[in-house]
C-alpha cells in the first residue's frame, strides 16, 4: 500500500493511505540519506510504501519515495546531525506585518533566500490589513511591487476580521503548505481563521531546545477540509538555518541571478567589480536597493538567521 506520512513520533508514523484510511506504521530496516545524517529517516509529508500487518490496522514501511524537497533543522550541539522537519512542501507562506510588529525587509529576504535554497515556492501574505492607515497602504503597495516584480505572489489579509481568508483557503487547497512568520505576526490567528476546527491536528516532530536538549515541540500537519495540509512549526520562525556558500548566494536572489549573466566577469561577486550588470541594475532601479542590501548583508555575514 502507499500513503502520505501525516504524523511522526520517531518510532511510529501515521500514514494516510490512498484508501483514505490511517495506519500506524513502523519502519523496516534503515533508510539512510546521502550527504546528511538525520535523526529521523522519515518526516511528515513523505510518501511511503508499506505492507499491512495481519491485524489490518498497522503496517511496516518498506520504501520511501524520492522527495521533491525537504526542510531540515540542524541540531545546535550535535553538530553533524540534522532533523528533517517536513518533506514535499508545495508552498511556504511567510506571514508579514507592517505594524505591531513590523517585519523588516531583511527578514523577508532571508526567508526567501532559504525558500529558494530548499526549492520551495514562496508566497508573502501581509496580515493585519485592518490596522493599515492610508500611509500603511502605500507602504504595502511599495512592498508588493518589490516582490511581485521578482515573481513572488503577494496577498493581504486580516486574520482577525476574516478579510480575504477565502483567497488563502483557495491558494492552499490540495497543497502541503508551510506557514512561517516571526512571533506576533498572527500565525495562530490565520490558522484558526483558515481552519476553525483545530481538532484536525495531525502530526508532530520532536525538536531541540536552544540548550541542545532534546525536547518535544509540535510541528503539526493540519488536514484541510477542502483538501491539502498545513505544516506549522512553532518555535521555528523561519524555514530553518541553511548553509549557503558565498559564491552561490546570488542564485537564491532570482532577479540578481538573472541579471548576473550580463556581468563582465563570470565570477563577479556584484560588490565593486567593473562591468557588473547587477550594480548597474541597482543604479537604474531595476533591482530594488533593499534587495541588494540584503544580498550584501547575507554575503558579508554569511548568515541566514535574524
Ligand atoms: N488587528 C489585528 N490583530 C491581529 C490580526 N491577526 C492577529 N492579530 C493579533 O496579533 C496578536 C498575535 O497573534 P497570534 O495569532 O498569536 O500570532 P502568532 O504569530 O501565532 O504569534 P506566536 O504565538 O508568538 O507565534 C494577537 O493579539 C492577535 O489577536 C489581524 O488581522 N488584525
Ligand atoms: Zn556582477
Amino acid at each position: 500500500m502507499q500513503g502520505l506520512v501525516i504524523k511522526s513520533t520517531g518510532s511510529w508514523y501515521s500514514v494516510l493511505a490512498d484508501d483514505a484510511k490511517r495506519y500506524d506504521c513502523r519502519i523496516v530496516g534503515k533508510f539512510r540519506m546521502k550527504g546528511i545524517q538525520t535523526t529521523n529517516p522519515i518526516a511528515v509529508g513523505d510518501r511511503v510504501k508499506f505492507d499491512l500487518e495481519r491485524d489490518g490496522i498497522t503496517g511496516m514501511i518498506n520504501e520511501l519515495f524520492p522527495r521533491k524537497n525537504y526542510i531540515i533543522r540542524k541540531s545546535i550541539n550535535l553538530s553533524k546531525q540534522a532533523q528533517i522537519l517536513a518533506a514535499n512542501l508545495d508552498m511556504a507562506i511567510l506571514l508579514v506585518t507592517l505594524a505591531s510588529p513590523r517585519t523588516s525587509l531583511g527578514f523577508i529576504d532571508r526567508f526567501l533566500v532559504t525558500a529558494e535554497a530548499y526549492d520551495v515556492p514562496a508566497v508573502l501574505v501581509f496580515n493585519k490589513l485592518d490596522l493599515f492607515s492610508k500611509e500603511g497602504l502605500e507602504i504595502l503597495q511599495d512592498f508588493k511591487e518589490i516582490y511581485q516584480t521578482i515573481g513572488y505572489p503577494c496577498y493581504e489579509v486580516s486574520a482577525l476580521k476574516g478579510i480575504n481568508i477565502p483567497i488563502i483557503q483557495d491558494l492552499i487547497k490540495d497543497k502541503i503548505t508551510l506557514i512561517s512568520g516571526h512571533s506576533g505576526v498572527g500565525k495562530s490567528s490565520l490558522i484558526n481563521a483558515i481552519l476553525p476546527d483545530r481538532e484536525l491536528r495531525t502530526g508532530e516532530v520532536s525538536d531541540w531546545s536552544d540548550k541542545g536538549q532534546h525536547t518535544t515541540t509540535f510541528a503539526e500537519m493540519y488536514e484541510l477540509p477542502q483538501g491539502g495540509f498545513i505544516v506549522d512549526t512553532p518555535g521555528i520562525r523561519e524555514l530553518g538555518v541553511i548553509d549557503i556558500e558565498k559564491e552561490e548566494l546570488s542564485h537564491f536572489f532570482p532577479e540578481i541571478f538573472k541579471t548576473s549573466h550580463n556581468c563582465r566577469f563570470n565570477n563577479c561577486r556584484h560588490i565593486n567589480e567593473p562591468g557588473c550588470a547587477v550594480l548597474e541594475a541597482v543604479n537604474n532601479d531595476q533591482i530594488a536597493v533593499s534587495r541588494y542590501e540584503s544580498y550584501l548583508s547575507i554575503y558579508h555575514n554569511n548568515d541566514t538567521r535574524h
